[in-house]
C-alpha cells in the first residue's frame, strides 16, 4: 500500500528542529498608563517566552516588550518596541505597582558556589543587590507556581517572598573542628556562630519534601525584605503544622494572606493534585497573630485580591478523591469576613454549555477594573476558553467559545486590558490583547494581535464526539459522552491510507484541549494521523464525568479509547494495519492495557513512565492516595496495606494482562520520577523480556516524571518516531 510517511531520520530530525522553534508564552505584565506628549495614552506590555534550544540543550527564556496605545476601551495602535532579549539567572522578577521599580531574585555561581541575590532596580540603576545566601536568614527562594511568589507591598517599601526554612548545618560526631576555619579573621565571629549552631548526628536525617516537581521543597517560610532598612525577616506566627505559599499583602499592608497546606501526618505530592487539605490564612505583621480565613475542610488555591481591596476570590475543591475535580469559585469578603460560593461545581453541564471550572490556578491578575468580574481560562470540553464570571450574580459568559481558535490562556488583565496567548493544533502560540467590554454590555472583545504566528497549512484538526455503546454506559453515571482530537495531514495522496497514532492523556483527570502540541504536529507533518482521546473521567465535562472513572480504571477508560479508535477506523481514511498507541503516566497505563486487552491490534506501543502495577506503586509514589482512589477505594492517611485492596489494585493494572501482549513496546523512563517511580516501567520491561516480546527501554538520568529536559524530549521523540515506523512497516 502507498505511504506518504517521512521515514528518514535526518528528515524527521529536520522537521522536529523546525517545529520546535516556536516559543510559548509564560508571562505578560501590563505597565502603568502613560500619557504621551501628544495626549495619547499608552501602556507597555512586558512578555516572557520560552523556547527549546536544541544546540545548547536547554530551554531559553527571553523577553519582548510591546507598546499599546489605547483610549481605556479599545486598542488604537500597537507594536513591538525593540527586539527579544534572553533572560539569564532570573528566578523571579516583578515591577512595583507604580512601575517605578523592579525586583529580581537572581541566582548566580560565584567561585563555584551558587548564590541568590535580591535586586532592586530603579530606572537604569541597580539600587540594591542583597546577598540572600550570605544573610543566612533562610534557605533557597521558591520560584515554583505552587508556593512561590514575589510581591511588592502596596506602599512599595517591602517585598514578600517564600523560601525554604533555614536548616542548621549538620555534622558527624567524629568531625574535628577545622583549625583554618577559626582563623578567618573578619569572618571569625560568623564562623563561631555557625559552629555553635551546627548540630551533630543530624546529617542523615530524612527531610520529606512535597514530591514530584517540588523536590527539596520541604518547609517553606514567608520572608519579607524591608527595602529601606536592607533587612530580611522570616514571618512569625504561621502554625507549625502547615506550609505557607501563594502569599500576598493584605489591604493596607497590615499583614499577609496566604494558602497553608496541612503537612501532617506527612506530605503528599502536590503537582496535579490540588485536592490537598489547605486553607486561607492571614498573619498579622506586628504581633504575628495568625487567623484561619476559610473552613479548613477543603482544598483551596490561587487567592486573588480585587483592585478595590475588598474581596478575595479563590478556587476550592474537595480533599482527596479524584486528583483534579470541578472547582468552586469562592469569595472572601475582607470586611464582613464572610465566604460565599460564586460559581458552584457543575455535575452535569446544562443548556448554557458551561461545564464547570477546571483550573488549578487563576492567572496572576484576574479581576476586572470595577472589581465585579473575574476572568478565568479554563477547559470546556476539548477547548480552553476565557470565561467571564460576574461575582455578584455568579453568571458565567464565555468570551471565546465562538472563535475557531482551540485554546485561549489569560496571561494578565490590568485596568480591563487582557493579555492572552492563543493557539490551536495547527497554530503555535500568538500574543493578543483586547479590552474587556463594560459590564452588562453585549459587545464582543476586539482582539488585536501583538505577535502573530503562522498557521501550518499542512495540519488539519477536528474534535470528534463519541457516545459509548449501551453495554459500556456507566450505570451510576449514565448518559455520559466523551471526545477526541483528531490531528491529521491536510493533503493525502490518492490511494494512501493514513497510519494512526492513538494517544490517551495521563492523569487520568486531565484533558487534551485543542492547543499547540509539538509531538503531534511533527508526527502529523511526517504523515501520521494522531487521535488524542479524552475518555470519560477527563476534566472539562462536568464532575459526574470525572467521578465515573475511579474504580473503573483499566476497563471504562480502556474501552472508551478502543471505541474511539474503532469508530475512527470505520471511515476509510486510515490503515487498520498501521495503528500505534502512545501515552505517558496514566496514558502509559492505558497504552499497556490496550496492548494487553486487544492483543495484536496495535502494531507498536510507546509508554512514558507508565503506571503498570497500582499495588506495587502505592508504597513508592508521592501520591499513594491516587492508587487507592483510582482503584475505587477511599483513602485515609492512616490506612494500612490490605490484601483485598491490593488484589483489586493488581487486577486493575496492565501487568495483569502482560502475558497476552504481542505488540513491541518502547519504554521511556525518568530516573528521578517521584510520581510513577521508574521501577513501574522496569517491572513491565522484565515481564515482556520473559515473554520474549520485543521491548526497548530508554533511561533518562536527571529527568523526572515529565521527561521534559530538552535532550530527553528530543531524543524521546526521535526514538518514538523510529520505533513506530520500524514496527508499523515490518
Ligand atoms: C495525578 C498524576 O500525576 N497522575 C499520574 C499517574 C499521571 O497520569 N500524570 C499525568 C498528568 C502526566 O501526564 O504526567
Amino acid at each position: 500500500m502507498n505511504s506518504q510517511v517521512v521515514t528518514n531520520p535526518e528528515d524527521i530530525a529536520r522537521l522536529y528542529r523546525e517545529l520546535s522553534l516556536f516559543p510559548s508564552l509564560s508571562r505578560a505584565d501590563v505597565g502603568p498608563v502613560v500619557t504621551s506628549q501628544y495626549g495619547g495614552k499608552y501602556s507597555n506590555i512586558y512578555t516572557e517566552w520560552s523556547q527549546r534550544d536544541l544546540d545548547r540543550n536547554e530551554n531559553v527564556n527571553f523577553c519582548r516588550q510591546y507598546i499599546v496605545f489605547h483610549d481605556d476601551k479599545s486598542v488604537v495602535y500597537s507594536g513591538a518596541s525593540g527586539n527579544c532579549t534572553e533572560i539569564k539567572g532570573e528566578l523571579q522578577s516583578k515591577d512595583s505597582p507604580s512601575g517605578d521599580m523592579k525586583a529580581v531574585v537572581r541566582e548566580c555561581t560565584i567561585k563555584g558556589e551558587d548564590k541568590q541575590f535580591l535586586e532592586i532596580w530603579s530606572k537604569n540603576i541597580k539600587m540594591k543587590s542583597i546577598n540572600l545566601t550570605a544573610l543566612k536568614k533562610h534557605g533557597k527562594v521558591y520560584e515554583d507556581d505552587q508556593f512561590g511568589c514575589l510581591v511588592w507591598s502596596h506602599s512599595e517599601t517591602h517585598l514578600l517572598y517564600v523560601a525554604e526554612r533555614k536548616r542548621p548545618k549538620a555534622k558527624s560526631f567524629f568531625q574535628s573542628e577545622s583549625p583554618e576555619l577559626s582563623s578567618i579573621g573578619d569572618e571569625e565571629e560568623t564562623v563561631r556562630r555557625e559552629e555553635k549552631e551546627t548540630v551533630k548526628g543530624e546529617q542523615f536525617v530524612f527531610h520529606e519534601d512535597w514530591g514530584e516537581g517540588l523536590v527539596g521543597k520541604s518547609c517553606p517560610v514567608l520572608c519579607v525584605l524591608d527595602i529601606e532598612g536592607d533587612n530580611v525577616s522570616v514571618l512569625e506566627g504561621v502554625p507549625d503544622n502547615i506550609s505557607p505559599g501563594q502569599a500576598f499583602w493584605a489591604p493596607g499592608d497590615t499583614g499577609v494572606v496566604f494558602v497553608g497546606w496541612l503537612h501532617e501526618p506527612f506530605r503528599l505530592g502536590l503537582k496535579f493534585c490540588p485536592n490537598r487539605s489547605s486553607s486561607l490564612y492571614y498573619v498579622d505583621l506586628t504581633g504575628g497573630k495568625c487567623e484561619q480565613l476559610t473552613s479548613g475542610t477543603s482544598a483551596v488555591s490561587s487567592p486573588r485580591l480585587s483592585p478595590d481591596q475588598c474581596r478575595i476570590v479563590y478556587l476550592e475543591c474537595a480533599v482527596f478523591g479524584p486528583h483534579m475535580q470541578c472547582s468552586r469559585l469562592c469569595m472572601f469578603d475582607w470586611y464582613t469576613k464572610k465566604t460565599s460560593v460564586v460559581v458552584d461545581m457543575v455535575n452535569r453541564p446544562g443548556e448554557d454549555g458551561f461545564t464547570g471550572i477546571y483550573s488549578s490556578q487563576l492567572s496572576r491578575q484576574c479581576w476586572s477594573a470595577d472589581s465585579q468580574r473575574v476572568i478565568i481560562s479554563c477547559p470546556q470540553r476539548s477547548r480552553k476558553d476565557l470565561l467571564m464570571v460576574d461575582t455578584s450574580t455568579g453568571s458565567v459568559t464565555s468570551l471565546t467559545s465562538k472563535s475557531d481558535v482551540g485554546s485561549w490562556c489569560l496571561l494578565n488583565i490590568e485596568r480591563d486590558l487582557m493579555v492572552v496567548s492563543c493557539s490551536s493544533p495547527n497554530c503555535p502560540p500568538r500574543l493578543r490583547v483586547g479590552f474587556l467590554p463594560p459590564r452588562d454590555s453585549q459587545e464582543e472583545v476586539v482582539w488585536v494581535t501583538l505577535e502573530d504566528s503562522q498557521i501550518l497549512p499542512e495540519i488539519d484538526w477536528q474534535i470528534l464526539t463519541f457516545t459509548p455503546p449501551p453495554e459500556q454506559d456507566n450505570s451510576q453515571y449514565p448518559g455520559l459522552d466523551f471526545e477526541a482530537l483528531l490531528i491529521k495531514p491536510k493533503e493525502v495522496k490518492d490511494g494512501v491510507k493514513l497510519p494512526l497514532i492513538v494517544t490517551p492523556h495521563g492523569g487520568p483527570h486531565s484533558v487534551f484541549v485543542a492547543d499547540w502540541f509539538l509531538y503531534s504536529s511533527v508526527l502529523c507533518r511526517m504523515g501520521f494521523a494522531v487521535l488524542m482521546v479524552n475518555y470519560r473521567g477527563s476534566t472539562g465535562y462536568g464532575q459526574d464525568n470525572i467521578l465515573s472513572l475511579p474504580g473503573n480504571v483499566g476497563t471504562q477508560d480502556v474501552k472508551d479509547v478502543q471505541f474511539a479508535v474503532e469508530s475512527v477506523l470505520k471511515g476509510d481514511e486510515f490503515d487498520m494495519q498501521k495503528v500505534a498507541v502512545s501515552g505517558g503516566s496514566h496514558g502509559g497505563f492505558l497504552a499497556c492495557h490496550l496492548i494487553g486487552q486487544y492483543p495484536g491490534f496495535y502494531k507498536a506501543c510507546v509508554s512514558r513512565n507508565p503506571v503498570t502495577n497500582l499495588a506495587s506503586m502505592i508504597g513508592s509514589t508521592d501520591i499513594p492516595d491516587w492508587c487507592m482512589v483510582e482503584a475505587g477505594f477511599d483513602y485515609t492517611t492512616d490506612c494500612l496495606p490490605d490484601p483485598a485492596v491490593w488484589e483489586q489494585m493488581l487486577n486493575k493494572s496492565p501487568i495483569r494482562y502482560v502475558t497476552q501482549v504481542q505488540t513491541p513496546v518502547l519504554l521511556t523512563l525518568g530516573e528521578d520520577d517521584k510520581r510513577v517511580p521508574s521501577k513501574q516501567g522496569i517491572e513491565y520491561y522484565r515481564a515482556l523480556q520473559a515473554k520474549k516480546v520485543p521491548v526497548r527501554l530508554l533511561w533518562y538520568p536527571g529527568n523526572n516524571h515529565s521527561l521534559s529536559k530538552v535532550d530527553a524530549e528530543s531524543d524521546g521523540f526521535m526514538n518514538i518516531a523510529l520505533w513506530i515506523i520500524q514496527h508499523l512497516w515490518k
